[in-house]
């Protein structure tokens, strides 16, 4: 971990609600009274099946929806509806990795031109391109490429490091590997957490794949019908699982070889 982890902001949600008006006077609670901290350095996932209200919350986090009920702070700052361009400075420091690097990069500019547009946010002194493009395993040769250059998992290591380029607080990935082949999610969920650690950053890892989660979280949030339904560290959570619609998601994750429940996700290398 690195120094001056200590100082960094929490993350205190309480009570939070969101919801949707849906027309003809109907409306959805997609998030429904949910608290939960994440504390400076911790590495939190938030699992549950689609439609959960995962991604709701998650942008109520960087202030993208605005509550029905409750409230979000960082750090003892506010979080309030500003859209992502106009956030107050503290909100800078939360950062997202979305399912689709494909739809949040740039396609006409090239990866040297996003991360350094990312650079100068950053609070202190930022890493070089050539810094962060090595943090994420790719070659400083990426810099000039553009995104269609690269496979689904190169992307996702390129929207990575423009997270990371601000210097964030707090990253969020919203369901970061949903879109990739299941050789590539535990390496990239992995790199996730590793960036996080070697930077200070807590993350918040929003994925349906407990079996992912519990690689790399120390605690987790189950998410069910818009509430949090049961959190805990993650291996108690993972091997006494307190209620059925954790044990359904449990077993729902097919058993590779008997040995325990890890299919494809295992591998780390390359
Ligand atoms: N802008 C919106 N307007 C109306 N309803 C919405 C809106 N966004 C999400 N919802 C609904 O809110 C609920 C929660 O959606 P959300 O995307 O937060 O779930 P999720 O757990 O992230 O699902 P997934 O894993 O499929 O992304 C769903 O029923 C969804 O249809």
């Amino acid at each position: 971990m690195v120094d001056g982890v200590a100082q960094r902001p929490t993350l205190h949600a309480r009570d939070v609600s969101v919801t949707y008006k849906l027309g003809m006077g109907k409306r959805l609670t997609a998030v429904d009274g949910v608290s939960f901290d994440v504390e400076p350095g911790a590495v939190v996932g938030l699992v549950g099946e689609s439609g959960c209200g995962k991604s709701t919350l998650a942008r109520a986090i960087c202030g993208l929806e605005p509550l029905s009920g409750g409230a979000i702070d960082f750090g003892g700052e506010p979080v309030t509806r500003l859209g992502f361009a106009r956030r107050p400075r503290p909100l800078l420091r939360i950062q997202m990795v979305f399912q689709n690097p494909y739809a949040s990069l740039n396609p006409r500019r090239t990866v040297r031109a996003q991360l350094e547009d990312s650079r100068r946010i950053h609070p202190g002194s930022a890493p070089t391109v050539a810094q962060l493009l090595d943090q994420v395993d790719l070659p400083a040769s990426a810099a000039d490429r553009y995104p269609h250059e690269f496979s689904g998992g190169q992307r996702q290591r390129v929207a990575i490091a423009r997270a990371v380029a601000t210097g964030p607080d707090l990253l969020i990935g919203d369901e970061p590997i949903a879109s990739l082949d299941a050789s590539l999610q535990a390496r990239i969920a992995t790199l996730m957490q590793t960036v996080a650690r070697e930077t200070g950053s807590s993350l918040l890892f929003i994925s349906h794949d407990l079996a992912v989660v519990r690689l790399i979280a120390d605690r987790v949030l189950v998410m069910y019908q818009g509430k949090v339904v049961e959190s805990g560290p993650t291996e108690q959570v993972w091997n006494h699982p307190a209620q059925p619609y954790t044990r359904r998601l449990l077993a729902a994750i097919p058993v590779a070889d008997g040995l325990g429940r890890l299919p494809e996700v295992l591998p780390l290398d390359g």
